[in-house]
């Protein structure tokens, strides 16, 4: 059987390195490759960044978005994404930060998560804002399919605060709530559990500010915000402090930018593990 999800990401980040690259097809980036933006130019450009990295990086994230607003064609191209990445060796984590209730939720889960759908991915990010314990059905579904579950924690966007840092009822952050539901879920893990937490590299101190330790939590640390959004590896050590093992740095635009060469794109993202492994050390 499959090893489950958190035991899979830290080999491959022990073999390849702790980076994940975004597949994020902007219209400008496609336009910047000389590519058409529609599902042709969508197929061509994400095809390129599969050829390129599924067999050098730890982890591509597809962004679901750029690939929805070509319509169906769009998601038939995700589909064939997320497929292909996997049989290449990266693990892929599906960008779509679904959430919802009851069996809404566990429709979004059944698509992305049942290894017999059309989009199986390993792993999917989710919305936890209409409260920690509407994620269920995608929690139990991940574990009994050997997947993992990034949930948003702390976002790298600078509104982010006026609703992950609120005090709730319980007197703590509500950011501290979510961290608590997701060290619930990894309880017992002796390393990665497979429930992760998507925490910004753009976020500073709010972190240590608002006294959560997200190393107990046992998550994967998925940190966008590397590149584009202004974070540098520099900002990892300062926003993840003891849980740096744990990260996984995430960035999109700026190594999809050096494309649509491969070996530009494949040295882009080498460097970019290089700088974050200057912080990060080996995983
Ligand atoms: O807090 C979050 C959660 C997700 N994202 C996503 O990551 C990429 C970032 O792209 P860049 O080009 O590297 O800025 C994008 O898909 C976001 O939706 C995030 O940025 N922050």
């Amino acid at each position: 059987m499959i090893a489950p999800f958190g035991i899979r990401l830290r080999s491959l980040m022990n073999k390849r390195g702790a980076l994940c690259v975004g597949i994020d097809p902007h219209a400008s980036l496609l336009s910047a490759w000389g590519l058409d933006d529609d599902a042709r130019g969508l197929e061509r450009f994400a095809m390129t960044c599969v050829e390129a990295l599924a067999g050098q990086v730890a982890v591509l994230k597809p962004q679901s978005a750029f690939f929805e607003r070509h319509g169906s064609a769009g998601v038939a191209v995700l589909e064939r994404v997320v497929r292909e990445a996997r049989e290449a060796g990266a693990l892929v984590i599906t960008d779509a930060k679904r959430g919802d209730i009851g069996s809404t939720m566990t429709a979004y889960a059944q698509a992305y998560l049942d290894q017999s759908s059309p989009l199986a991915t390993d792993a999917l990010t989710v919305n936890p804002y209409l409260g920690y314990e509407s994620l269920r059905p995608a929690l139990d579904l991940a574990a009994a399919q050997r997947c993992g579950i990034f949930v948003l924690g702390l976002t790298s966007n600078p509104e982010a605060g006026q609703v992950q840092h609120a005090v709730g009822p319980q007197g703590g952050s509500v950011a501290a709530a979510i961290v608590a539901g997701v060290s619930a879920d990894n309880a017992g893990c002796p390393d990665l559990g497979d429930v992760g937490l998507v925490v910004g590299a753009t976020i500073g101190s709010a972190v240590t500010d608002l006294g959560i330790d997200l190393a107990a939590s046992h998550a994967p640390l998925l940190a966008p915000g590397i590149g584009a959004q202004g974070a540098g590896a520099g900002e990892l050590a300062k926003v993840f402090g003891a849980a740096v093992r744990n990260v996984l740095p995430s960035s999109s635009r700026e190594v999809l930018g050096a494309g649509p060469s491969v070996t530009a794109l494949q040295d882009a993202a080498d460097r970019t593990l290089d700088a974050c492994r200057a912080v990060l050390g080996e995983p």
